[in-house]
């Protein structure tokens, strides 16, 4: 897989190096290219916004930078991410759907957000999502783009090593996971549940299963109601 990221501050990108996104570059299960967009920009004062039209608050980040650059850094078969508060949610299905892609393009916005004429552009030649991360408001997509680029590298193949595996992840079954312990079997006066220590497996995965809906009931019942909207491959943004 190839991900391309475009930001303002490439820097912010950098953690992307390290623990797992790092492993897997390294082992050249990924390749990652981080653009400063200000490359695109052709005035002395490199500027990427402008004001917005209608008024309001804050500023708008210009089409034709945007444009240009995206014209140099997303081919026809990427898939191109936008995150935004005004986005289909990012769920574990979307990790999933990303993580099957040959090559993604993250677009990092800043300001108010990127002039809509460069996704309708791009939308004439390349599949967009425009993707929120959750019901609050970031300062721009740096953030947003580093949790979805390690929730979908590490479902890659050969990614997470062999004492990890996302085949029991969270919301992979539709439930929550339950607690997990580990030594000493005794600390600060708390106990291990003893069903953990009994060594049988076919009870032990019965209570994690009862844990994880008891956990689930409680914290996350709208992840029982049934299937929710998602940014997948029938939900384009
Ligand atoms: C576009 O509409 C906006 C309205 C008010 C502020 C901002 C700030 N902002 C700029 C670029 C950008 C990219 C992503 C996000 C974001 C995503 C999620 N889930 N929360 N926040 C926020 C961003 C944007």
């Amino acid at each position: 897989m190839r991900i391309d990221i475009v930001s303002i501050f490439p820097d912010y990108l950098a953690p992307l190096r390290l623990s797992l996104p790092g492993k897997a570059i390294d082992r050249g299960i990924l390749e990652l290219g981080v653009h400063d967009l200000r490359s695109w920009t052709r005035d002395v004062h490199r500027s990427v916004d402008d004001t917005p039209y209608g008024g309001g608050p804050g500023m708008v980040m210009r089409p034709d930078v945007w444009g240009e650059c995206l014209d140099d850094v997303c081919p026809d078969d990427a898939l191109l991410v936008v995150p935004t508060p005004a986005g289909v949610p990012f769920t574990q299905a979307t990790a999933e759907e990303f993580s099957t892609e040959s090559h993604l393009v993250f677009a990092c916005g800043r300001y108010e957000g990127i002039d809509q004429r460069v996704f309708d552009d791009a939308a004439r030649r390349v599949r967009v999502r425009e993707v929120s991360i959750g019901d609050f408001v970031l300062i721009g997509g740096e953030v947003a783009v580093m949790a979805m680029i390690e929730a979908t590298v590490r479902l890659i193949p050969g990614v997470l090593g062999n004492n990890e595996s996302h085949e029991q992840d969270s919301f992979s079954d539709g439930i929550l996971e339950g607690p997990a312990y580990t030594r000493p079997q005794q600390w600060r006066g708390l106990s291990v549940p003893p069903v953990l220590l009994s060594g049988d497996h076919a009870r032990i995965a019965a209570w994690r299963h009862e844990q994880g809906l008891a956990r689930t009931e409680a914290l996350r019942p709208d992840l029982l109601a049934g299937p929710t909207v998602s940014a997948g491959p029938d939900h384009t943004a």
